[in-house]
């Protein structure tokens, strides 16, 4: 891979980011990087967000011959400085051609959505696997999946990874022989411009809540939103969740740069979308159970029906939530060609690690592991689980964030006092705050007349506790971090042993000794 001065200088010309060129040489950079701790013989360095220029220093003294960064910095004497406009953007053009383009070959699904985006995700790409003979890419919150050897295999840091990865990751999927991307997009990559200049063949809307929204994040709803209506802008085709809130809004998005020919909505029988445009298809469920989901799906719109996806789907997780999720997923396989005989065994089969896997105990009630972690998804979760026992008691650990989605305290709050009858209050990645502070905060918003509520901030031990408190019958939830093996504290990730894995190792122990 290598990109001349000249290349650069074309394509910042093109979009309107270049502000000036400062040329030392003339030569091809042949690597690029953000970080100052990743850099080869003849770099371009991207001095992006928060960095201080004596990371400069390091990547000059490194082997870093090239700088594109917003403002002059006397650090960058001696190296070919490039000024633009916006890092972010020049960062993902650029990064793309030094990748050579790499979203050229390969077919792209990408979902946004506050809630289901990972579940989503993983049901298109076990939904398909199989007829694709294993060449499908996953970007997701938890793995990223470029090949099919072990190595190919990486923990994802963000949701949706900075431009250069994403198009790093995206040339050694197709140089590992993917044809497929199934890839979630989060609004922060839009608010970041982690995915500019990037096109998808479909792109789903799943749904929309307030959550992300605060210092760091979003400044308000409107522009949450916005963002998120960006992958719509970027879709060749496009699917959206007739049920979810704001689709007028979210229907024009896609409809400025989408023909409405190429916009399929779809919607659970019996409810009305707040849009005059008719539905494509209409799901129904069938059952939803403790193991899993059975729903049918039909298409209503001639367009929909060429597709050739009409009939009944099982979904290998429970969740009555997951029935929107798949039907998203089966409506983008069969976008991308494929059939319902393609993909009813491996959607069968789909398991997402952290999303509701349960635990049986022989004295204790059942115990829940999922990712839930804000208001709509909590109120999902145990609303369905509820529904599911209305006897037993429901008994909830969970924590909210440090210094981030500060509405989440109040959303717990509520979604207990909706639906819990007990609550630990626990840790769930501090960050800087004290984890007891974010706990009353959270116990504020509790009505305990209907909530009983203990504080205990060792996570293992909330949850060991929890799961004691139980009896048969009764359902306990661990919510929030799922198979997430770390704990976010003071800036360092503390490693954790995931609640799955407490959980599990719990319950053997206790189940060995329970008669
Ligand atoms: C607000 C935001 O988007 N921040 C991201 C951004 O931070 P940043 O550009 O300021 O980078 P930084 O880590 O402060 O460091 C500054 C620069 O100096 C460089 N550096 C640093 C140290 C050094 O020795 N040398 C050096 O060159 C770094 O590589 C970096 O380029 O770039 C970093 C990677 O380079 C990300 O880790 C970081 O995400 C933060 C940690 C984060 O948590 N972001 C969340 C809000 C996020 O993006 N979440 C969404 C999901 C939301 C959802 O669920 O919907 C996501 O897509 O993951
Ligand atoms: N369509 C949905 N509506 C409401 N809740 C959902 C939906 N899908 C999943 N959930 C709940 O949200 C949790 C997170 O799901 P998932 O990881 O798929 O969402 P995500 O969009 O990737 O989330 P995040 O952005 O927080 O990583 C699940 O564990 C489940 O409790």
């Amino acid at each position: 891979m290598s990109l001349s001065i000249q290349e650069i200088k074309n394509i910042l010309r093109e979009h309107d980011l270049l502000k000036s060129i400062n040329q030392v040489s003339d030569h091809n950079f042949d690597y690029v990087s953000y970080d100052s701790r990743d850099i080869k013989p003849n770099t371009l360095f991207f001095g992006k967000g928060n960095f201080k220029p004596e990371f400069v220093t390091k990547a000059k003294d490194a082997g870093a011959t090239g700088i594109v960064c917003e403002k002059h910095l006397s650090e960058s004497n001696g190296m070919n400085e490039i000024l633009v406009t916006n890092i972010q953007k020049a960062m993902s053009l650029i990064s793309a051609a030094f990748f050579n383009y790499p979203q050229d070959d390969l077919f792209i699904i990408a979902f946004t959505g506050t809630k289901g985006k990972t579940t989503s995700s993983y049901f298109t790409r076990d939904a398909i696997e199989k007829a694709t003979s294993d060449r499908t890419a996953l970007f997701s919150t938890i793995n990223t999946v470029v090949g099919n050897k072990p190595d190919q295999t990486f923990k994802s840091h963000l949701t949706t990874p900075e431009s250069l990865d994403v198009f790093k990751n995206m040339r050694a999927a197709v140089d590992n022989g993917m044809k497929y991307l199934i890839m979630e997009v989060s609004s922060q990559a839009y608010l970041k411009n982690r995915v500019y200049g990037l096109k998808y063949n479909v792109g789903n809307f799943l749904n929309i809540s307030p959550d992300h929204i605060g210092e760091n994040e979003h400044p308000t709803f409107a522009n949450y939103l916005h963002c998120k209506e960006q992958l719509l802008v970027n879709s060749h085709t496009c699917i959206l969740n007739a049920d979810s809130d704001h689709l007028v809004d979210i229907y024009y998005a896609a409809k400025t740069t989408t023909d409405p020919e190429n916009i399929y909505l779809f919607g659970k029988k019996g409810t009305t979308p707040q849009i005059e445009v008719d539905l494509d298809f209409v799901y129904e469920s069938i059952s939803d159970s403790l193991t899993n989901n059975d729903i049918q799906l039909n298409s209503v719109s001639e367009k929909a029906k060429k597709l050739g996806l009409d009939g009944n789907y099982r979904i290998g997780i429970p969740g009555d939530y997951n029935e929107s999720n798949a039907t998203a997923s089966i409506i983008s396989a069969g976008l991308a060609g494929f059939k319902r005989g393609d993909m009813i065994d491996g959607l069968a089969s789909a398991r997402i690690p952290g999303r509701m896997e349960i635990f049986k105990s022989k004295n204790h009630g059942n115990v829940h592991v999922d990712y839930a972690h804000n208001y709509a998804s909590m109120n999902a979760l145990l609303g369905f689980l509820k529904r599911q026992d209305p006897n037993g008691k429901v008994i909830v650990v969970v924590g909210s964030p440090g210094n981030k989605g500060i509405d989440r305290r109040k959303g717990f709050g509520k979604a207990l006092t909706q639906n819990a009858d007990v609550a630990f209050l626990t840790t769930d990645d501090p960050a800087y705050e004290d984890p007891m502070k974010i706990a009353k905060e959270i116990d504020n918003h509790i009505d305990h007349d209907k909530v009983d509520v203990h504080f205990e901030m060792d996570r293992e031990k909330a949850i060991k506790d929890a799961i004691n408190f139980g009896k048969t019958g009764d359902i306990i939830v661990v919510a929030g971090k799922g198979r997430d093996p770390y704990q976010k504290i003071n800036g360092v990730d503390t490693p954790y042993p995931t609640d799955s894995v407490i959980v599990e190792d719990y319950l053997e122990d206790l189940n060995s000794n329970d008669k």
